[in-house]
């Protein structure tokens, strides 16, 4: 997934800017290498902290990731900049299911894999009688666990799915209302050095201004609600056709039966994200968090 993703960088490069000549540099972060739980390797900065610092030594000049990777408690790595943010991709999660058997007609007890507390707490929310049996690795080892029958079903990114070239696995996306969308989701940014002007005038170049301003506001939410990768938050902006921003989010107990749920729309991404912090906090927001915090490190 992570070179499909370079690959398009260095594709909208060429197309953008032909004098530019632009060299793949892959790395496997402990992120990717540590197939245990996620909260034990200290959260998302997992897949990011090995290249923020190839980054910094100057090993590299450009970085892409996924936003959804990106921990959302804290600022960019200081001396880098997320100089663009890409067009998004469908941001919707989808269910897989090898006979095709839509999520709303599978019997009870289906095993479903997933590690996402998102996913979790939304499953618990309208699938309360679906078994949800933890996962890792990256999506082709996903799907590989499916055919060999690990799982009955599981569920993933159309986005990501999209880019390994498997989105022919789907049974069908889940409606952003019903399943609500990863702070960031189906969103690719572009991280440089702060004093390195020229890349940071290229990045920003291939950036997507509706891009920028819905991933400010999900991440200001995210921010404010110190959000970790083990929060149960859940949110989407969608910019209206009037040119104000809609967002939606949401705050779920892990156990799916404690709700906060804000929508409110803006011009401002920040004021925006803000007003929806201040709203969930309002319905106690804080208190679910601190409830999901407590049974990650119990689990
Ligand atoms: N959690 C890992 C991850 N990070 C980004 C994507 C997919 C692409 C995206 O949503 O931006 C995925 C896979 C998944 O959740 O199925």
């Amino acid at each position: 997934m992570a070179l499909a993703q370079v690959d398009r960088v260095k594709a909208m490069l060429a197309a953008g800017h032909p004098g530019v000549r632009a060299e793949v540099l892959s790395m496997t972060t402990s992120g990717d290498r540590w197939q245990g739980s996620l909260s034990a390797l200290g959260g998302k900065g997992a897949f990011t902290k090995e290249v923020d610092a190839a980054l910094l030594a100057g090993e590299v000049d450009l970085v892409v990731h996924c936003v959804k990777d990106v921990p959302g408690d804290r600022p960019a790595p200081a001396g880098t900049v997320m100089a663009g943010y890409l067009a998004r991709d469908d941001v919707r999660d989808a269910w897989l299911h090898p006979a095709g058997v839509p999520i709303d007609q599978v019997p009870p007890g289906t095993v479903v894999g997933t590690s996402a507390v998102r996913r979790i707490a939304q499953i618990g929310l309208h699938w309360p009688h679906l078994n949800v049996k933890p996962i890792r690795g990256n999506a082709n080892r996903r799907l590989a666990k499916l055919d060999a029958g690990e799982y009955d079903a599981l569920l993933l990114a159309v986005s990501g799915l999209d880019r390994i070239g498997e989105a022919d696995r789907i049974t069908h996306p889940l409606d952003v209302d019903t399943m609500v969308p990863a702070v960031g989701a189906g969103t690719l940014v572009l991280q440089c050095r702060e004093d390195d002007v020229a890349v940071r005038e290229l990045a920003a170049s291939l950036g997507d201004a509706r891009a920028w301003a819905e991933t400010t506001a999900e991440r200001t939410m995210l921010h404010i609600l110190q959000g970790s990768c083990h929060s149960p938050i859940a949110a989407l902006a969608r910019t209206e056709p009037d040119g104000r921003i809609g967002l939606r989010a949401r705050v779920i107990s892990p156990d799916g039966k404690t709700v906060a749920d804000a929508h409110e729309w803006e011009r401002d991404p920040v004021l925006l994200g803000t007003a929806v912090a201040v709203s969930l906090m309002r319905q106690g927001a804080r208190e679910i968090l601190a409830e999901a915090e407590r049974a990650s490190s119990t689990a």
